[in-house]
């Protein structure tokens, strides 16, 4: 039998990332039969580097949420390595209190997460009193594997449910994010890029290094817009090589657009941009529906 897809994440098992994987990957019949090995990673670095060098076939990683924004460490990676973007899936997150079994919530002084899981529970945690720290871990999941090791009684962890069973820990309030309709969208990356079928609603994600120039992020924009093609979402971010201190910076442009580069208008569109600016197509993919919940037996290997 073929070996197992190895996917990576950033975290312990249980983090919300590898939720997403084992469920993709269980689900999606393009993945469902060929095996799967989940791997933790210290950071989303680590799990770039693993794909580039082949020791992971696949990397799930989180691109924005609808409440905390962009993943910007994610974006500036995507730009710096050179892989693709070969799906994305968008998925809400329940939040929940956890903590040792039997420890009340009066008997906790400190909460840890992931910092955007904090920022999207801030409501709730600022009704528990100014005597409880905030505390962050790496992700969610290894505030529950920290609370576990270490036995501590009065802190407590907000995670996923999967990642409160996985650890042994008890639920003290389940749902605790402040806008229940939070989605986190997260990209799937690889080292080869892929050619999505229309059915699947393919999107396209490139880079574009901008000038600092009148009008250069008009004209960019106007490649898409005049050929009727929607842009669904435009970031920016520094471009690293451009900032000299006392200097205007150059940009990096993001820009996802409905459609694949298989697709005449969007494949002259790029070609377009490519004589106004310094353009990477990030990849033309499909999107996901939602994966459900795996169940706690389904988790890989961890770091
Ligand atoms: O920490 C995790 O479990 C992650 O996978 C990152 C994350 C954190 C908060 C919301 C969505 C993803």
């Amino acid at each position: 039998m073929a070996t197992a897809l190895r996917v990576g994440f950033e975290g312990q098992p249980g983090a919300h990332s590898e939720t997403v994987a084992v469920s993709l990957f269980s689900t999606q019949p393009e993945f469902r039969n060929r095996g799967l090995e989940t791997v933790g990673h210290e950071s989303f670095e680590k799990v770039f580097e693993a794909v580039a060098t082949s020791q992971l076939d696949y990397g799930v990683l989180p691109l924005e949420n609808s409440v905390t924004g962009t993943f910007y460490k994610v974006l500036d990676l995507l730009h710096r390595h050179s892989l693709h973007i070969v799906g994305e899936t968008i998925r809400h997150e329940q939040h929940n209190l956890v903590a040792l079994p039997g420890v009340t919530l009066d008997e906790i002084t400190e909460v840890r997460s992931h910092p955007f899981a904090i920022e999207q529970c801030r409501g709730f945690l600022g009704t528990l009193g100014k005597h409880v720290a905030i505390g962050q871990s790496l992700d969610t999941a290894a505030s529950a594997l920290e609370i576990k090791t270490h036995g501590l009684r009065h802190t407590a962890a907000i995670v996923s449910m999967r990642a409160a069973e996985m650890y042994g820990l008890a639920v003290l309030q389940r749902g605790v994010e402040d806008d229940p309709n939070n989605v986190t969208r997260y990209v799937l990356v690889a080292r080869e890029p892929i050619a999505p079928q229309r059915h699947t609603d393919p999107r396209t994600t490139v880079s574009v290094a901008l000038k600092n120039q009148t009008g250069a992020m008009f004209k960019a924009l106007a490649c898409f817009s005049m050929r009727e093609i929607n842009i669904c979402k435009i970031e920016s971010r520094p471009s690293p090589r451009s900032i000299r201190l006392a200097k205007p910076w150059e940009y990096i442009l993001y820009i996802d657009v409905d459609g694949s580069i298989a697709d005449p208008p969007v494949a002259n569109a790029l070609r377009h941009l490519q004589e106004l600016a310094v353009v990477r197509v990030l990849g033309s993919y499909p999107r996901y529906p939602q994966p459900s919940e795996p169940s706690v037996g389904l988790f890989g290997i961890g770091m």
